[in-house]
Order: structure tokens, then sequence, then C-alpha cells
């Protein structure tokens, strides 16, 4: 076997979209319980592994505004060094492309692939389900990139069942605001008590996010970016936002509406994919 394998190669961390957000109750700990759809994107950060020989995790070019400590890559191969007593270091290059801030997942996703890969970059066995529980104490978004496709979630997002969507074309708007997960999930007039819903209810067009209410009355530019995009198709909220997103068949419908919004705003256009990009390339060995 080449055991050098995968190091210095571009590994892939996609983006998702929530295509729906009810949330229907809270645990004691103040977090809350959820149903969502995760579908995952085309659209990706990637990241390259490089083998250093001092015991160290540490970044080629930490993300501007993000100390290094903190960064959910470099704290994600600590949480495997601690978690397996493995004395190996790497040193991390991440290609950002996914904004920060935007309901994307980008940051958890450089975790779970952090995750993922160095488990065999440094061949520690561990199992999906327990790098899944490892990627849990790092965020709620961790796991459901560990799972690696797309996925009916619940509980705060942890408890997942893969769902096949039909992988059609996405416009997104990164409006010009950061939104906080922890500043909208802590709203006062937040909807908390969503009836639970089935994947039919969904699949049959219950796809509401709870959360978009709070943040459109918080941040002009999410309210605006979802009125523009609405002129092309429905415009909804993922996750706590600030991306807003449509949803399009085939790719020149998405291409007509890019070519319309993007003089104004930040927009992106990707394919949904129901396994995820870091998965397709483990699978090409
Ligand atoms: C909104 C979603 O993106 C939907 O996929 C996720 O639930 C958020 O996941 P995330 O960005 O990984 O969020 P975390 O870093 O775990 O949480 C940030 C903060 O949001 C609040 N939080 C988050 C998730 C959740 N189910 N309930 C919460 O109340 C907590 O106060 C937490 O301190
Ligand atoms: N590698 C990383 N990439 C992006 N953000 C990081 C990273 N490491 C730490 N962070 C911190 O995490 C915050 C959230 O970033 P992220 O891109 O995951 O947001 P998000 O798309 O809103 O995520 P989610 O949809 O999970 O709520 C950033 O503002 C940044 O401070």
């Amino acid at each position: 076997m080449d055991f050098m394998a995968g190091w210095g190669e571009r590994w892939p961390a996609p983006a998702k979209l929530n295509l729906m957000l009810r949330i229907t109750g809270r645990r004691p700990d103040g977090y809350h319980l959820l149903q969502t759809v995760f579908q995952m994107l085309d659209l990706c950060d990637w990241l390259t592994f490089h083998p250093v020989d001092d015991g160290r995790v540490t970044l080629r070019n930490p993300i501007s505004g993000v100390p290094e400590q903190d960064d959910l890559t470099v704290r994600a191969a600590n949480l495997l060094k601690s978690h397996t007593g493995c004395v190996r270091g790497v040193c991390i290059d991440i290609e950002k492309n996914l904004p920060m801030g935007g309901g994307l997942g980008g940051g958890s996703s450089d975790a779970a692939t952090t995750l993922v890969v160095l488990n065999r970059l440094w061949g520690l066995g561990l199992s999906k389900r327990e790098l899944m529980d490892l990627g849990l104490r790092l965020g709620a978004d961790v796991p459901v990139f560990v799972f690696g496709c797309s996925a009916w979630g619940e509980g705060v997002g942890e408890d997942l069942q893969a769902i096949t969507l039909p992988e059609q074309w996405f416009v997104i708007i990164k409006p010009d605001c950061h939104v906080n997960t922890g500043e909208i999930f802590s709203a006062e007039n937040l909807t908390r008590n969503s009836a639970v819903i089935t994947m039919s209810d969904f699949l049959a067009g219950d796809n509401r996010n709870d959360c978009s209410e709070v943040v459109c009355k918080l941040y002009r530019p999410v309210k605006d970016a979802i009125d523009a995009l609405s002129f092309y198709a429905e415009a909804r909220l993922t996750g706590t936002g600030a991306c807003v997103f449509a949803q399009f068949c085939n790719k020149e419908d998405a291409e007509s509406a890019l070519e319309g919004l993007k003089d104004r705003w930040l927009v992106f256009l990707a394919k949904g994919s129901n396994q995820s990009a870091l998965y397709k390339k483990l699978e090409q060995g």
C-alpha cells in the first residue's frame, strides 16, 4: 500500500444548503431541536495536508480574522490527536472559496474534511460514526459533512438519514452582512414550537425556514436579497443565513438569473449533489 497517497493532494470541503429548517423544541442545554434537509453542493473549499515531523498542527495560510488555533481545521486535527493519542503533525493549506458566516457550512465542512482525511492519512482507523461524534463537539453542522451525502436531519442536526433529491441547480446570493448563528438562536421571538413533519410533507412543498423572519428583521440586506432573487424563483434562507437561494431545474434558467443579479450582488451558481464531493474523491481511491 502507498501510505503517502493523499498527502499533498487537494481535498474538497463542500458547501451545504438547508432546503428547509424547522425548530421543534429546545434541549435543556439551550441547543435547539431541528428538522432540516441538508443539500450537498458542488461548491467547495479545498484543503491540502502536508506531513511535518515536529508533531504540530499549523496552517500554511491562516484565514484573515480567524486566529490559527481557533480555525476549525486546526481544532479538528488537534481533537483527533487528543482523542487517539496520535503524535503526528500536519500543515494544512486552505483554499477558501465559501463565504464565511453565510449559512453554507464552510467552516464545518473544512473541519469534517480534516477529520475524514487525517483519519485516513494518519491511519487512525476511526469509524464514520466516531468521526461524526467528534465532529459534533466542533459544531452542529460538522456531522453531516462527515456523513457525506444529502440528508434529512433531526436532533441538533446529528441524527441523519440519507435522502435522494433531484440534482438541481441553485443560485445563491451572499448579502453583504455576516449573520451570527448564536444571536439568531437566542432571539426572543424565534419560532421554537413548529410541528414535527415527515419527509413526504417536505417533498410535497413544506419547506419553510423558521429563522427567516427573525433574520430578515435584523439584517435588511438579507430581506433585500430575498426580494431580488424572488423575481426569478422562490427564494429562501439557508440555515441562519446570511445566504439566500433559489432552485432551478435546468442550468440555463439558473444562469440567466445569475446574469440578472451579478452586477448588484455577490452570486454563486452551484449544482446539488446527493453524494458529497469529498466522498466522490474518496471513492476514486
Ligand atoms: C443553523 C444550522 O446551520 C443548520 O444546519 C446549524 O444548526 C448551525 O450549526 P453551526 O453553525 O455548526 O452552529 P454551532 O457552532 O454548533 O452553534 C452556534 C450557536 O448556535 C446555537 N445553536 C446552534 C445549533 C442548534 N441546533 N441550536 C442552537 O441553539 C448555540 O447557541 C450555539 O452556541
Ligand atoms: N476554516 C474555517 N472556515 C470558515 N470559518 C471558520 C473556520 N474556522 C473557524 N471559523 C469561524 O467560524 C465562523 C463561521 O464560519 P462558517 O463559514 O462555517 O459559517 P456558516 O456558513 O454560517 O456556517 P453554518 O452554516 O454552519 O452556520 C467564521 O466566522 C469564523 O470565525
